[in-house]
């Protein structure tokens, strides 16, 4: 079911600085930051040679990684997105497996223009999954 790692993202407190560090100190290729009210954040992504990390900041009151940033306020690894051919089958072979798949079951499209599907981290050993539409 899984495919490739699309991105691995890091929630950040200041996407400028953040931005700034994988440009000029890391020496990465990095996006423009893109605004996502639909997510509640911002985002630029760094561009590697086999994947892409996610930078995210909140973005408005009710923003999903608001907590996690309270519990990390330097930031952290937030999530893991792994590509699937079918999302839709996907997401119903995990609900039937008994997974939690968050905000309805519902995809949304993500910032890639992709349908996308976030699973509980408590069903995967600690980890927030996302799902992308190949
Ligand atoms: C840019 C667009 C898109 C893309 O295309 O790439 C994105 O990536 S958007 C990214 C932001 N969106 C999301 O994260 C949506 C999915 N997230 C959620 O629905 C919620 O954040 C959540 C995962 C359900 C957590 O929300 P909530 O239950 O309200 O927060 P708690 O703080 O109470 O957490 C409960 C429990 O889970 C632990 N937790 C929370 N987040 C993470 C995490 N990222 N990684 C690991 N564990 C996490 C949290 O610590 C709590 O555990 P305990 O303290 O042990 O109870
Ligand atoms: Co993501």
């Amino acid at each position: 079911m899984l495919g490739r790692v699309n991105h691995i993202a890091i929630a950040v407190p200041d996407l400028t600085s953040a931005a700034a560090a994988y440009r000029d100190t890391l020496g990465a290729a990095v996006s423009q930051p893109q605004a996502l009210p639909e997510h509640g954040v911002t985002v630029v992504f760094v561009e590697l040679p086999n994947t892409k990390v996610e930078l995210l900041e909140p973005l408005g009151e009710a923003s999903p990684i608001a907590a996690f940033l309270d519990k990390n306020p330097s930031g952290g690894m937030h999530h893991i997105c792994y590509e699937v051919d079918d999302i839709v089958g996907a997401r119903d072979r995990l609900i039937e497996a008994g997974a939690r798949v968050l905000g309805g079951g519902q995809p949304k499209t993500g910032a890639h223009g992709k349908p996308v599907l976030f699973l509980h981290p408590k069903d995967f050993f600690g980890t927030l999954i996302e799902l992308e539409q190949a």
